[in-house]
Parts: C-alpha cells; sequence; structure tokens
C-alpha cells in the first residue's frame, strides 16, 4: 500500500497546486481507505466469530460517515511545558481510525497507525479496546512543523452499540451511535464553555452516562476532568 500521494510538507510551498493535489489525495485515500477499512473489520469480526460481516455491514455510505482531516502542528521557538501535551490525551470516538504520518509522534514510518475507536469499545463489551493516545513534547521535532492526517471511521448512526457482552440486565438498553457520538460532541465543544468541563454533562441523560461507565469508556473523560461521572453512578 503506497503513502499517500502528496508529501504532506509540501501543503505550502507548493500552494498553486494544493487543491488539487489534495483532491487527488482524498480519492485515492478513499479508495484505499474503504479498502482497508473493511479489511480491519471483517478481521476482527471474523476472529471474534461474528458473521464475516458484522461490522461492515454497519459502515454502509449513510451519517456520519467518515472524516479525512488534515492537521499541522505548527514549529515552536521553544519546546513547551511537559505538563500541556501536543496533544492531549484521548481516545477517538468511531470504530477505527486510520493515521497517515512520518512525523515523530504517533508515527510509524512507512506505514498506518490503526487506532480502535469507542464504538467499537462499546459494541464489543472491551474485547477490543479503544486505544488511549496522545503526542508528548518528548518525541515531537518541535522546530520542525509536523504534519498528520487522520482518517476516522465512524459507524452508521442508527448502529446500536449494545455491548455483545452485555450482562442480561443490560440486554434491554440500547445505545445508537448517534447517541454516543452526541454526547462526545458535546464533551468536546460544549466543555469550552465551563472551567472544568463539568457543564457538559449536565443535560446528558444520566443512564447513558451511567450505562457508559459501566464498559469502562470513561478512561475517555479523564482529560475533561469529569468528577461529576461518579456523582451519577
Ligand atoms: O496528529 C496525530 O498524529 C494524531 C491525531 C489524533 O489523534 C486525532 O486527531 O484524534
Ligand atoms: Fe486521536
Amino acid at each position: 500500500m503506497e503513502f499517500p500521494l502528496i508529501s504532506l510538507r509540501d501543503f505550502e510551498s507548493d500552494f498553486p497546486n494544493l487543491a488539487k493535489q489534495t483532491l487527488k489525495a482524498s480519492q485515492e485515500m478513499y479508495e484505499m481507505r474503504t479498502l482497508s477499512d473493511s479489511c480491519v473489520l471483517f478481521c476482527f469480526s471474523w476472529h471474534m466469530g461474528l458473521p464475516k460481516d458484522f461490522f461492515t455491514s454497519s459502515h454502509q455510505d449513510s451519517l456520519p460517515g467518515n472524516t479525512l482531516k488534515f492537521i499541522k502542528y505548527p514549529k515552536l521557538a521553544i519546546k513547551p511545558d511537559d505538563a500541556v501535551p501536543c496533544l492531549t490525551k484521548h481516545t477517538d470516538w468511531g470504530s477505527i481510525t486510520l493515521l497517515f504520518t512520518d512525523s515523530p509522534g504517533l508515527e510509524l514510518p512507512g506505514g498506518i497507525v490503526i487506532n480502535i475507536g469507542d464504538a467499537l469499545s462499546l459494541w464489543t463489551g472491551q474485547q477490543l479496546k479503544s486505544t488511549m493516545h496522545c503526542i508528548s513534547w518528548e518525541k515531537v521535532l518541535v522546530d520542525q512543523d509536523r504534519y498528520s492526517m487522520p482518517c476516522f471511521v465512524h459507524p452508521n448512526f442508527t448502529t446500536n452499540l449494545r455491548s455483545l457482552r452485555a450482562p442480561e440486565s443490560m440486554e434491554a438498553k440500547e445505545i445508537t451511535y448517534k447517541k454516543y457520538y452526541n454526547f462526545r460532541m458535546k464533551l468536546t465543544w460544549g466543555s469550552l464553555q465551563g472551567d472544568d468541563g463539568a457543564g457538559a454533562l449536565e443535560d446528558v441523560e444520566k443512564e447513558l452516562l451511567s450505562y457508559i461507565n459501566s464498559l469502562g469508556v470513561t478512561r475517555t473523560l479523564e482529560s475533561h476532568a469529569l468528577t461529576r461521572t461518579e456523582e451519577v453512578q
């Protein structure tokens, strides 16, 4: 599998061709993505003894679709304090993320990093665990721009992520990916409104929150300083 056609470092230096090249790379990426994510999801279902299309059948062309993000971390004159990492600790929301980068951080030279996201973690009762990741300054070359291109693969909004390993008492509980997506959206953007992010949870269904807690995905919430999650258990 070839690395994306354009070199991420050419983004600015080759500005006139940017739009054309980005479009071409996106198309290449889309095809590559479709192939690779369905291979990965197929392997997971096969390995777990599930029907081979168990995961892929919930990844059809419908909302929210997949997101391809181009990121530039600009170079800095001084290395910042380690207490504030280059990219804070988090898990991704969807099923898997394909990360293309060759810059130090989460790189895999000449390869693609594949992270498991929360949707797959909820769905499989953490048999597949979402990958907590961050980029610490220790690894980054601060005097160079860093580029990366994650492709976030999401299940369809209508997918019921009720854990495959949920105990009887939870059998009837439904958590669609749309519900979880909105929950994370609130944590991410709602948290900008308060000092500690706690306000973001005020209007989140308490039952949903404790269901998510019970599956352990709340590791995700650590970076949002949400001590309130304990209050609703
Ligand atoms: O830039 C990277 O290498 C990682 C980006 C990432 O983890 C994210 O955007 O969720
Ligand atoms: Fe991430």
